[in-house]
Order: structure tokens, then sequence, then C-alpha cells
């Protein structure tokens, strides 16, 4: 019998262009994601060495980080600018497909792969980007690279990497309902830490992880790069093969039924060995809310804010009081007494249009607390047509939230849309780090769901108690 595999080996053994024993293997890239932040040397490179983009059609460029989300044509930062001017000139240059910000195409790159049928399972795909786990939840492989290696694969479509160990994060169970995707994550990572991945490549496996939808899987795939793994994948199945069907770089007919006969055969098979495995229970998760400043430092909504005094360790006790220093939190709180001044939903972790949909569901009827204000940022242009298309931004809208247009937003303070010091902001996103979202500013991570509760209720709240409809 033929030695049973994980969807990694499968994946890499097909990819493998050179190996040497000791040695890190080159890999064949499938698909090459860029944005305006980490290419302009890699370019500058390929220029300098008079050499030309080796695979302009497996490589797909767009402008998120650095985009206005309103006043799409005023640019008043002058890197932001320039970065895009270069990112512009760049794809003319070599050839390489662009969505710029006009374009019906636009949106953030973690987003618009999948939208297009880009990304496929079985694909190696690469971007400079840390967040490019996101694609893993189709079954691929995906990680981001620094920019000497984006220039290395724009001039040889390859690139050297070391074979890494797999990390088979098992979730037991069912979610309840009111409970998401992103509330899994981050349990997740609350509950392992911050670093449980590092050298990893997590397979997230189980019966919750089979319930959840592609949105949600792309939204655990999104933050394995905040547990330290490398990438984080999802073996593909019937959920993979129906988002794709249809989709505009995927074939349709018989061609599209034999590929989708290809990516289930990807799955890991029966009695696979991973290197290691973590198990957790879907049932004993509540909606999360981070507390500090990374994305380990949650706790459920029912619980208190940590004190200096629940450290295990001196080094721990220090990290907690740095971060409640930080968070402008006493220790023993009650989360859901926290109170907020800023909602973002949005990000390349819940700005789909099912994030959407469901934090609309819990807005409407009501009205944005009146010492918030609350802004949603669809992940991409197509998400936001399909969302007015539904009337969602009418919801959104009406109860006083503002509606932009795609991109990173404020996630990270690369663009106009930034959290002034001191503030406090409930948001979508994946990183709660010191100055994320502006300096001196405080994020608190959480699902759509409970962004919308708290954008309503003016602090953190659990949104089960607002009566959610029942989906993950
Ligand atoms: C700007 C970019 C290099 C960065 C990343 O790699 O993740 C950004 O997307 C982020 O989320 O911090
Ligand atoms: S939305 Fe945020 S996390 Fe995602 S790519 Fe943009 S900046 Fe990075």
């Amino acid at each position: 019998m033929r030695k049973p595999k994980t969807v990694v080996e499968k994946i890499w053994e097909k990819h493998v262009v050179h190996h040497e024993e000791g040695k890190p293997d080159l890999l064949y890239i499938d698909l090459h994601l860029v944005h305006e932040v980490t290419s302009p040397q890699a370019f500058e490179g390929l220029r300098i060495n008079n050499r030309k983009v080796r695979r302009p059609d497996l490589t797909f460029a767009t402008m998120d980080h650095n985009v206005p989300t309103i006043h799409r044509n005023v640019i008043k930062d002058e890197v932001s600018k320039t970065q895009m001017e270069t990112l512009k000139t760049n794809c003319e240059e070599f050839n390489v497909p662009l969505a710029d910000i006009h374009h019906p195409d636009q949106g953030i790159v973690h987003v618009i792969g999948p939208e297009l049928g880009l990304t496929q399972p079985g694909k190696t795909i690469v971007c400079g980007d840390s967040h490019t786990s996101t694609h893993g939840a189709f079954g691929a492989l995906a990680f981001g690279i620094g920019t000497s290696e984006v220039e290395h694969v724009l001039a040889t479509q390859t690139i050297w990497q070391a074979k890494p160990k797999t990390l088979n994060v098992k979730v037991n169970g069912k979610l309840g309902t009111g409970v998401t995707a992103k509330d899994l994550i981050l349990a997740i990572i609350g509950k392992f830490g911050v670093k449980f991945g590092t050298g990893y490549v997590i397979e997230y496996t189980g019966e919750a992880i089979r319930n959840l939808s592609m949105e949600g899987r792309m939204t655990v795939c999104n933050m394995s790069i905040e547990a330290g793994a490398r990438a984080g994948l999802i073996s593909p199945d019937d959920t993979t093969v129906e988002f794709l069907r249809g989709r505009r770089h995927v074939p349709t007919g018989e061609a599209f039924d034999q590929l989708a006969e290809e990516w289930k055969a990807l799955a890991t098979d029966e009695g696979a060995i991973y290197d290691e495995t973590v198990e957790i229970d879907a049932a004993d998760i509540e909606p999360q809310v981070t507390w500090g400043t990374n994305p380990g430092m949650c706790i459920p909504v029912s619980a208190n804010v940590p004190s200096v005094e629940d450290g295990q360790s001196d080094n721990d006790k220090e990290e907690i009081k740095r971060a409640l220093e930080y968070m402008g939190l006493q220790g023993g709180e009650p989360i859901s007494s926290v109170a907020i001044e800023h909602v973002f939903i949005g990000s390349c972790t819940n700005s789909r249009f099912a994030d959407l949909k469901k934090a609309a569901d819990i807005v409407k009827g009501h009205h944005v607390h009146p010492n918030v204000r609350a802004i949603v940022v669809p992940g991409s242009h197509s998400v936001k047509k399909q969302a007015e298309d539904a009337g969602i931004d009418i919801i959104f809208k009406e109860a006083g939230f503002e509606w932009r247009d795609a991109g990173c937003s404020m996630c990270l303070a690369m663009n106009d849309d930034v959290v002034p010091e001191g503030e406090r902001c409930a948001s979508t996103s994946n990183r709660n780090f010191e100055g994320r979202q502006g300096t001196g500013a405080r994020t608190h991570l959480v699902s759509p769901e409970m962004a919308a509760a708290a954008a309503v209720k003016g602090h953190f709240v659990d949104v089960r108690t607002l009566g959610v409809p029942a989906h993950n």
C-alpha cells in the first residue's frame, strides 16, 4: 500500500525542482501575488540586472495597503503615492497584470486571489506579505516572502525553501451559535500562544473545521502567521470545490469536474503522520476579545481582563503589566465593561461578503452608539458591489456606519484611516500590536459580529445576548 501522506507532503513533492540532501529545496511557484509595499525594490533589482519577469501570466498585482478608502483620487501621503505609482509603472514595464485603484478587480490581495479563482488547491502561492497564509484555506501551500525573495520569484518563478514540519491543529466538535471562525482562531492562539506554530505549517483538521464555510476557513488560515507558523492550510473538500466553481480563473464543464477530483485527492490521507498534533474542543469556545498587545492575549467575552498577579512567571507578569499599561486597562475589570470609540469592520481576516452580511444582521434595526465612530471597509471592489446589490450598505449607513471603498484601511496605519492616540478600537483585523492602528492606538480583535455588537452598545458585549442567527 502507498504510504499515507499529508496535503503538505503531496503539494511539496509536486513542486520540488531541485533537491540536495541537507539543503533547502528549490520549489516551483504557481501563483505570485504582488502589492505596492513590498515590490518596488524587487522590480528595481530586475531592472538593474536586466532581467524580465519570468512568468507574468502567473503573477498578479493589486494596490491595497496605501489606498484611500474615501476620495480615491486624493492620496495625501507622498510615500503611499510613490508606491502606488511605482507599482503601476513596474507592472506596465514588466507586463504584469495589475488591478489598480480604479480597477473593478481591486481589493486586498488576499481577498481578490480567492475571489477571482486564482487561488486553487494544490498550488504553491507566495506574496510579499505575511498573511498569504489566507490562501491555505483552499488546500494551497501559501506563504509570505521578503522583498529579496519577491525579486527571486519574479525572475525565476521558484524559491528556496526548507521543507517545513507539519502541525495538526485538530478542532473537535461543533462551534456554538454565535461563535465564529474568528473566535476559533483567537481561542487557538490564546490557548497555545503566539509561538506554537514556529517552524511548522499548520494543517487545521477536525469536525469544526470541516463545517466551516470557505470564508471561515480563510479567517482561520489568515491568522496562522499570528501563531508563528510558516503557513496554515485545510485539506480541499466539496466546500472548496463549490466555492471555486464558476470563478473567472477556473476552467468550466468537464475540465472543472476533472480538476475537482484532483483537488480532492490532495486531501491528507487517513493515517498520515504529522510532526506534532494539538487538539481543542469547539464547544468550549466563547466569543473572544483580545485585551492586550498580541493576538494571544485574548479572553472570552464573559471573562475579566487579567491582572499582573495572574502571570505564571516574572516574564509573564512583566508582559501583562506592559500590555495593560499600553491598553489603558487596570486588570481585573470585566472586558464587557470596556468602552470603545472606534469600530473597524474590514481587513483580509474579515472583509468578505459573508463577514459583512453577518455584521449587518446584528446591526439591522439598531444605531451606532453616540460615542462610537464605525467604518465598514469591504475587502474588494467586488465585495463592495455584491454588498450594495444586496442592500447591505444601506443597513450599515442607516445605522450610522461609514461605508468605504476597498483596501487594508484601518488594519494598519499606512493610509488615512488611523485610530487616534489613546483611543480604543474594536477591530476585525488580525494584529493588535502597539501602534498597529496608529501611534498609541488601542486595538481589540474581535469577530465581525462582535464588532457590530460593540458598535451598537459602545462597549464589548456577548453578541449571543443580542440574538444572533445560527451560522459560522
Ligand atoms: C505591509 C506588509 C509587508 C505587512 C505584512 O507582511 O503582513 C502587512 O500586510 C501587515 O499586515 O502587517
Ligand atoms: S488587511 Fe491588514 S493584515 Fe491584511 S494584508 Fe492588509 S495590512 Fe496586512
